[in-house]
């Protein structure tokens, strides 16, 4: 059955990769009445902070902030606690941090919660192996052996035992992950690049269409839409294409 213009744009999150707030509020109104989610990665955040999530919120977007936490377990506990406060959606960290971070961050989730009931948990969802990554990458550059998709399935396998709702991997994996995790197990795909576009630095991609095929829960677009001459336009034909699937 397909998707309902609405139900895809739920499904397409927006990266505001801008270098300030100004910027990204002309995407935004661009792109106004589109029921996107946005997602608000490292350039934007540290430019910016927790005022522009402030705006997406008043302007009743859903929030992926996607910073991609790594650190000790207690410093991670300690950022989830904070990034909980900003009321966002949906954030990630990396799932090489391992099992004890991946559950501190929880902890620090939990603690916010506590401090104020009036919070909704956010999603937590933890990075496998970036979408920039190929196998020469993988084996060579960074010296892990075996495959990115043996990779993948470990991180997610690692990230589902510590308890959170998903991860990031290309949408290549999806089916993958979904088969040894379930399907309600998230995945948040980027490496989406339209039929035709530039792949740029990106090694996994597959078009939007096609993720949605492989039956990813939602797909992540940056510079298809942010870059395009017409981003109004270009998120409006990855919606539909979205939508054939
Ligand atoms: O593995 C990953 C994790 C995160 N990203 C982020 O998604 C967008 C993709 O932007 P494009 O311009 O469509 O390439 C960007 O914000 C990345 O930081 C990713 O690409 N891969």
């Amino acid at each position: 059955m397909s998707l309902s213009f609405e139900q895809a744009a739920n499904k397409l999150m927006v990266a505001l990769d801008f270098p300030d707030a100004e910027q990204a509020k002309g995407l935004i109104q661009t792109l106004e009445g589109i029921p996107c989610y946005m997602k608000v990665g490292m350039q934007l955040f540290y430019a910016s902070g927790p005022d522009f999530v402030k705006v997406l919120k008043s302007r009743g977007y859903s929030v992926f902030l996607d910073l991609k936490m790594h650190d000790i377990p207690n410093t991670v506990k300690g950022g989830a606690r904070s990034i909980t406060r900003l009321g966002v959606d949906m954030f990630n960290l990396h799932a090489a941090g391992g099992f004890k971070m991946m559950t501190a961050a929880q902890e620090g989730i939990q603690a916010a919660l506590e401090d104020d009931s009036s919070l909704k948990k956010p999603l937590l969802i933890a990075v496998t192996q970036l979408t920039s990554t190929n196998q020469e990458t993988l084996n060579r550059e960074i010296g892990i052996p075996g495959s990115v998709e043996q990779s993948v399935l470990a991180y997610a396998a690692l990230a589902q035992k510590a308890g959170l709702d998903g991860v990031v991997a290309s949408p290549l994996e999806v089916q993958a992950i979904k088969g040894q995790c379930g399907t309600a197990f998230m995945t948040v795909t980027p490496g989406i690049r339209p039929a035709g576009s530039e792949s740029g630095d990106q090694s996994r991609t597959l078009t939007p269409g096609q993720a949605i095929g492989q039956g990813t829960d939602y797909i992540v677009v940056g510079r298809p839409i942010t870059a395009a001459s017409d981003p109004r336009e270009a998120a409006e034909q990855i919606i539909e294409e979205m939508r054939q699937e």
